[in-house]
């Protein structure tokens, strides 16, 4: 799948913003890529849409090197920016057409289905929908094209309440097992419950790659009137604390499913940091 071997980025006349990352994402995940502003979440992601060379190293998807932007990798690859820009002149359906042709997989039943649910028409011009109406195009184009590689960089920015969870609801259960999807957030209640996978990127530095069940297998995520001994990060609520604790610690407490938010500050303090993966060794190349 996507394979970043000891790679080194800055943008020209800039400082350094990765060095040496290396980062291997396995196929069929959905991973949220989280990262307080300027993190560099948007930076990798357009180095894995190949928009952006590295300076050292290799970012790949199977054997493509991304930035050669192969049409073998184009036409596996969807990447949806943050800023969405779509032709303006044309109509949904005409617009649709372009991509349905370039994406051997287009489903373009899922599509009419998904855009019912976006309630956007086929005959409507692009330049008469809003900002988040395009971006829902986007999505809806995104998630029908059954390219291996989908590429959200902050996909529910813009979105009005309904349509963030309208996303919720077409995103859960829809990627098939040969896909991978990245949806780089800084808002984590957005993806909670939705990915198998975090990635937590800081100052361009991956600090935290996890599947969230093998979270679950190492920490105890819960909440408590008081924090017990030996919890490795708290936050104080108005009803009591918010923890996290190994599970070797935790007494009688099976907790809940991983709090993104809390992991992520944890990870953003320097209490939790590594690789907490399942399989990955077994798929590594
Ligand atoms: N085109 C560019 N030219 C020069 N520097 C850039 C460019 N784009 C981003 N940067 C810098 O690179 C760093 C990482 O930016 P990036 O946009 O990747 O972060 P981000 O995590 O996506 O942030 P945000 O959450 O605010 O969108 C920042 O310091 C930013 O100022």
């Amino acid at each position: 799948m996507v394979t970043i071997e000891k790679m080194d980025f800055s943008y020209p006349k800039k400082p350094t913003i990765c060095r040496g990352l290396n980062l291997f994402l396995e196929q069929g995940k959905i991973i949220g890529l989280l990262g307080l502003n300027g993190a560099g979440k948007s930076t990798l992601m357009r180095l894995m849409a190949g928009l952006l060379k590295p300076k050292a190293g290799a970012v790949k998807f199977d054997n493509h090197a991304t930035f050669e932007r192969e049409v073998a990798f184009l036409n596996q690859m969807v990447f949806i920016p943050e800023k969405v820009s779509v032709p303006e002149f044309l109509k949904v359906k005409d617009y649709v057409i372009v991509y349905k042709d370039f994406y051997e997989g287009f489903d373009i039943g899922r599509l009419e289905e998904l855009l019912v649910q976006f309630k956007i028409t086929g005959n409507q011009r692009i330049s008469n929908l809003s900002f988040g109406q395009q971006k829902k195009l986007q999505i809806a184009i995104g998630l029908s094209s059954g390219a291996k590689l989908l590429l959200f960089d902050e996909p529910t920015n813009g979105l009005d309440i309904p349509s963030k969870s309208t996303f919720r609801k077409v995103l859960s259960g829809s990627l098939q097992e040969d896909q991978t999807m990245v949806i780089s957030t800084h808002q984590v209640k957005d993806i909670e419950n939705l990915v198998d996978q975090v990635i937590v990127l800081d100052e361009g530095m991956i600090k935290l790659h996890a599947d969230l069940a093998e979270l679950e297998n190492e920490f105890v995520f819960s909440q408590a009137a008081k924090a017990p001994e030996g919890a490795i990060y708290v936050e104080s609520h108005l009803l009591g604390a918010h923890y996290i604790i190994g599970q070797s610690e935790s007494v009688g407490d099976s907790g809940g499913s991983p709090d993104l938010e809390l992991l992520f500050n944890a990870v953003i303090e320097g209490k939790i940091s590594g690789e907490f993966l399942t399989n990955q060794k077994l798929v590594k190349p």
